[in-house]
């Protein structure tokens, strides 16, 4: 017994020595041997927890941006946060900024966000794949998404994704998941790989709406190849759009089925479900202001069949005014693949009160793109920036600045080498739900308001119901 107590004692004695000394080498290791960061001197709120940071604030407030937005307007579009663990994080709502981290190769999708990417949508995803091999499969998709190619798309594809989505994903953002993206972010790359082989019920709904999605696009391209054998029209969807021009292109450069197949799980999940979030967000923001909901209607009604979308200007102002307030994506994260220095439109006050004009990064430095803050600048967008206005892209309020992304100098489809590929296909077809909506329903709040319906981020911005559930909730009825 006293050789027992002994042993615990001198046990006790080591490993409490062991645990001092770890201390004071990470103490030395983060005060004085860490390479300094370069941001430490750009304000930002205060800490509210060393273990998740800023994190909780920014993705899990009752309605997306409750903090960040009054972070915006308090420290300006460039501030610093703290990731979990203590990260620094360079939060970006500056134009000239946003534009830079877009359009340089010096910046891309981070780690985690790479392996979260992989787990959802496959090795092959465009959204996934790099360097030249994101260059080719790039080059050859366009022939399937741009504008000739838009025209042609049937709604049959979009009935399928509905089907699949629902009944595959069903997750949340959480506590953990944020400690978790925090934790991974800075293991090595096979950790995450092994990890995504655990039999935790996330982890299998990933691999199975991956496999499921992979065993759909092949099936689809076995018929489109099938039916072109017999002589039969195949182009008709985005397959066999792709699958024709591949054909046509006697190039090296084109895309396989195989790799045509892998971008399913894309197509489903990015294409899908953030269209279906944005006409829902359209049809609350017309239910809020009947008297825009009346406007668009005499406008759909003057049109009188001969529609023709582009030439909608209320249409297109509420389509615009809705990705301005609700972006799929609120943020996107980015690291800097080597040191770089970030322009600024305007200059920063730093904690010395020195005038910032542009942000030297080291290698490795995370930086969120504030979107969804972008979106609210009151100097691009006006005063009331907060408000849903949609005449404030018709009275001349908005005016043209440096071109973040492809549509209406909005960041909603990213920019750069990471730009949407789908942002027409998605345009046409919120333009041609609204019209069918609203030219024969009219929408209306529900009078109960236990319904109050919150923008919330759940991987991308999703109206949300007070129980939790994603939805909305609105009276329908058909024009007399
Ligand atoms: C309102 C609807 C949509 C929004 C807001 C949206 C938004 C985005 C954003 C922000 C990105 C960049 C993601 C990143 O940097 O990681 C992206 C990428 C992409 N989106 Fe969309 N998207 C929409 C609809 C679609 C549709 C309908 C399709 C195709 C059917 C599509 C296909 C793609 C593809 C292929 C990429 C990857 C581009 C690349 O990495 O080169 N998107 N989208």
């Amino acid at each position: 017994m006293g050789n027992t107590l002994d042993y615990i004692a001198k046990y006790d004695t080591v490993y409490g020595s062991a645990c001092v000394g770890m201390f004071v080498i990470a103490t030395v290791y983060y005060y004085v041997l860490r390479p300094r960061s370069t941001i430490s001197s750009i304000v930002g709120p205060p800490l509210p927890s060393w273990i998740f940071g800023h994190m909780l604030q920014l993705m899990l407030p009752l309605q997306y941006g409750d903090h960040e937005f009054q972070w915006q307007k308090t420290y300006g579009p460039v501030y610093r946060i703290k990731g979990c663990f203590g990260q620094d994080r360079l939060m970006i709502s500056d134009p000239v900024a946003i534009h830079y981290i877009f359009n340089t190769t010096t910046f891309d999708h981070t780690p985690i966000l790479q392996h979260t990417i992989y787990l959802i949508e496959g090795e092959q995803s465009l959204n996934y794949v790099q360097g030249n091999t994101h260059k080719r499969l790039r080059a050859a998709m366009n022939a399937g998404f741009n504008a000739t190619a838009v025209r042609k798309y049937q709604p049959v594809f979009e009935n399928l994704a509905c089907e699949l989505y629902d009944s595959t994903i069903t997750s949340s953002l959480s506590a953990t998941h944020i400690l978790a993206d925090a934790i991974g972010a800075s293991l090595p790359s096979w950790v995450l790989t092994a990890a995504s082989y655990l039999p935790t019920s996330a982890f299998t709904v990933l691999r199975k709406t991956r496999f499921l999605s992979k065993q759909l696009g092949s099936r689809i391209i076995r018929d489109k190849m099938d039916a072109a054998r017999k002589g039969l029209d195949v182009d008709n969807d985005i397959y066999g759009s792709l699958l024709i021009a591949g054909q046509l292109d006697a190039r090296k450069s084109a895309m396989s089925g195989d790799e045509i197949a892998g971008q399913t799980a894309l197509f489903l999940l990015a294409g899908h479900e953030t269209a279906t979030n944005a006409v829902s967000f359209a049809l609350l923001e017309l239910a809020r202001n009947p008297a825009i909901q009346e406007q668009l209607r005499a406008e759909i009604n003057e049109t009188l069949g001969a529609v023709a979308y582009d030439n909608m200007p209320l249409l297109n102002a509420v389509i615009k005014e809705t990705l301005r307030l609700y972006p799929a994506l609120p943020t996107s994260e980015r690291i800097a693949l080597s040191d770089a220095v970030i322009p600024l439109n305007g200059p920063v006050t730093s904690s010395e009160g020195e005038q910032i004009t542009a942000i030297p990064v080291r290698k490795g430095q995370l930086v969120t793109v504030a979107t969804a803050s972008y979106h609210r600048l009151a100097s691009r967008w006006g005063n009331d920036s907060d408000e849903f206005r949609p005449s404030r892209w018709i009275d001349g309020t908005v005016r043209d600045g440096d071109i973040i992304g492809p549509y209406a100098n909005l960041g909603v489809f990213s920019g750069g080498h990471r730009t949407c590929l789908g942002w027409r296909f998605s345009i046409l077809e919120i333009q041609v739900l609204l019209c069918e909506l609203i030219g024969k329903l009219s929408f209306t709040l529900p009078a109960d308001s236990d319904n109050v319906v919150r923008a919330k981020c759940v991987g991308l911005l999703t109206p949300t119901l007070p129980s939790g559930e994603k939805g909305l909730m609105l009276r329908v009825n058909k024009i007399a």
